[in-house]
């Protein structure tokens, strides 16, 4: 008799893309330093926040990504029926979260993202391309949930104040902060022999030089985003996060947005989306599922 079972357990596509979403999730948080956010150091700009607790969220979300890709396999094709299943269980996951964090908003935006490219992929798990998955996750975002609730969001308040771009048309216009930005920063950084975290950084960055970042507005105004734009732009061009200038400009940009109470947390999430997509872009076992 053995205490483990230690055969290899072939995983479903679902729960295969809830892994990988998850791994996204916790690969995101543990990244380390990143500008006034959870990290291994500590809480960035939050007080209500840590490390711990961006793990357990990100684990309580496994059942919801699941459940996405189960729809999707489920329904076959991008549509209203579709649309409104996966609303209903973000919902869900969104409530999963907030039991598991005693109520603290860790990962709204990264269950939407997350969520529509996870239904995307499982949509046509042969067709893995980021550019394919992302416009599939854009048609979805597209579709109207008749049944989504519209609170006066931070994200709803800071759009009215300042006409910010937010979560929402980043997904409907196929996430370019992920495409155009953050995989080709990655890509080149790990092609300029910077190191996987260092890469990883390099791409938080990318987002951070362009993003209407609501979660910075609502809480710093115009001065926090033209400072987490200018800051991540300056980093970048000091050599990134590899270098040693550039890690001087990093820490600077970290002093200045803690000061702000600037928490860069859309682009953090928009970083959870952009590995998620280049693993699955990879190959990383989506069909043959077995670990
Ligand atoms: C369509 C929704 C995304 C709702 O969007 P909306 O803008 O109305 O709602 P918000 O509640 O503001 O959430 C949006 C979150 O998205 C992240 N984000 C911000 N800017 C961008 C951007 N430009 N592009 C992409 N993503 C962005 C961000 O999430 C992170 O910040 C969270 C903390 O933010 P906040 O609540 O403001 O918290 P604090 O400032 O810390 O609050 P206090 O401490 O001060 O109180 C953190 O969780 C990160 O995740 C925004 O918060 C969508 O959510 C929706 O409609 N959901 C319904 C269910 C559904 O249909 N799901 C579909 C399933 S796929
Ligand atoms: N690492 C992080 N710190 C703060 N807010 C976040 N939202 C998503 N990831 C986050």
């Amino acid at each position: 008799m053995h205490a483990f079972n230690l055969q290899p357990k072939t995983l479903s596509l679902a729960e295969r893309l809830a892994d990988l979403a998850v791994d996204a999730l916790i690969d995101e948080a543990d990244l380390s330093p990143k500008p006034a956010l959870v990290d291994r150091r500590g809480n960035g700009a939050h007080t209500d926040l840590h490390l711990g607790l961006m793990h357990a969220s990100a684990l309580s979300l496994w059942p919801a990504f699941k459940a996405m890709a189960d729809a999707a396999i489920a329904f076959g094709e991008i549509g209203l029926p579709l649309r409104e299943a996966v609303g209903r269980i973000g919902r869900e996951g969104e409530q999963a979260m907030l039991d598991t964090t005693g109520g603290v908003n860790t990962h709204r935006g990264a269950i939407w993202a997350l969520g529509l490219l996870v239904t995307a992929a499982a949509l046509d798990p042969e067709s893995t391309a980021a550019s394919s998955v992302s416009i599939r996750a854009a048609r979805l975002a597209l579709l109207d949930d008749r049944y989504a609730p519209r609170p006066l969001s931070h994200g709803a308040q800071v759009a009215q104040r300042y006409g910010a771009r937010g979560a929402r048309e980043e997904a409907q216009l196929g996430f370019p902060a992920v495409l155009q930005r953050a995989l080709p920063q990655l890509k080149c950084s790990r092609a300029a022999g910077h190191g996987e975290q260092n890469a990883r950084l390099d791409a938080l960055l990318a987002i951070m030089t362009n993003l209407a970042d609501t979660c910075v507005l609502y809480r710093a105004g115009e001065q926090g985003l033209h400072t987490m734009q200018l800051g991540a732009q300056a980093v970048l061009d000091a050599g990134g996060s590899a270098s040693l200038a550039g890690r001087r400009r990093l820490h600077e940009l970290d002093q200045q947005l803690i000061a702000l109470n600037a928490s860069p947390g859309g682009a953090a999430d928009l970083l959870a989306a952009c590995l998620f997509i280049d693993r699955i872009e990879s190959g990383d076992g989506l069909i043959q599922g077995v670990f």
